[in-house]
């Protein structure tokens, strides 16, 4: 059974233009498993992310953990769900309120969900600042977010996720805020909690280096407009993407090499396709698509299985040339 499992969910903001951010996603996420969400600003991740970890409710479908729906959810088993889910964001100076030192973020949440004691909790805290790379004293956990260099506010927003014993942790581009000398480290720490204690992550980035890093051996789904475009295990969608989209975004990473560069230009990368509106009818990538043909502006393709494991949502899967920076010829 899936730990996760989103069906046909669609979401509209209230305070929005109007138009769904969400369009009918299916997806689902075992016990332990890492799903990493990719794709261009604006393409619904962080929204797919809160309706996860319950911040938002859907506007229709359904989200069920452990398989339970989770609006049927009350009382005791809803704490119980609202604990297991949590979330990593960003910006760890905005996510830590400001007025509160270490120990008065952390304390709350052990204490509503009785993981301590008034007695225990700061030895818990003290454990879990050791367990996060940090300072473990209790001089630390009268400091203040200001206080704390980024790398460290980081750590003590995943030392609040950790505090409440989650299976399932989404993390909202954790380490696009840091220097690049501090995210491997913080990749590293949330990759050991998924070793050492079985969490999952949906892992939220639209850096295809920091996702193959992270989420090696499990899997990848490729947002545009709202829409899951392309789902498929790491490796596999990373070096033989099945859909325009994901073909684009691959090819669009720099490289360092000019003779590459020249060699993508001729085989076709097209920066005008780059931007450019989604369509309305048929299929949301046409107005970009290097493949577009009549049936795509007529007909939306469905998410279908092109693999083990593998789907796309293309009339012309078959059609996604091979990368070009990965063929033998090119190299
Ligand atoms: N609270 C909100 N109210 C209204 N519209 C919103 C709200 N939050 C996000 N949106 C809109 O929903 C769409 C999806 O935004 P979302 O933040 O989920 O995308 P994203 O892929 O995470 O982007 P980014 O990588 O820039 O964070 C955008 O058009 C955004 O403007």
């Amino acid at each position: 059974m899936s730990l996760l499992e989103i069906q046909d969910v669609t979401h509209t903001y209230a305070t929005g233009s109007g138009r769904p951010v969400l369009h009918d996603v299916n997806l689902s996420t075992g016990e332990g498993e890492i799903v990493a969400l990719v794709g261009e600003s604006g393409c619904g991740k962080t929204t797919l992310g809160r309706l996860i970890a319950g911040l938002h409710e859907p506007s229709s479908g359904r989200i069920s953990f452990d398989g339970t729906d989770i609006a049927g959810l009350r009382g005791n088993r809803r704490r119980q769900w609202r604990r297991k889910v949590q979330m990593v964001h960003q910006d760890p100076y905005g996510s830590l309120n400001p007025g509160l030192t270490i120990g008065s973020t952390l304390a709350p949440g052990i204490l509503q969900h009785k993981l301590a004691t008034w007695r225990t909790v700061q030895p818990e805290m003290i454990k879990l600042l050791q367990q996060v790379g940090l300072d473990a004293t209790p001089a630390f956990l009268q400091r203040y977010p200001h206080q704390l260099s980024g790398g460290q506010r980081q750590r003590v927003s995943i030392a609040r996720a950790i505090s409440l014993q989650p299976s399932l942790i989404v993390a909202d581009e954790v380490t696009s805020m840091l220097d690049v000398s501090m995210r491997v480290a913080i990749l590293d720490l949330l990759l050991s909690f998924q070793r050492d204690r079985g969490i999952g992550y949906v892992f939220i980035s639209h850096d295809f280096g920091v996702v193959r890093y992270f989420a090696q051996g499990g899997r990848i789904a490729v947002m545009f407009f709202g829409y899951i475009v392309e789902e498929g295990p790491v490796e596999e969608l990373i070096t033989s993407p099945r859909h325009p989209y994901t073909h684009m975004l691959l090819q669009a990473i720099p490289v360092p090499d000019p003779v590459l560069v020249r060699k993508r230009d001729e085989e076709g990368r097209d920066p005008e396709r780059m931007i450019g509106e989604p369509a309305t009818s048929g299929c949301v990538f046409a107005n970009r698509c290097p493949l577009v043909q009549d049936v795509c502006r007529k007909q939306a393709p469905a998410l279908t299985e092109i693999g083990t494991g593998h789907r796309s949502a293309c009339h012309f899967s078959d059609e996604v040339p091979p990368l070009v920076h990965l063929t033998d010829d090119a190299a």
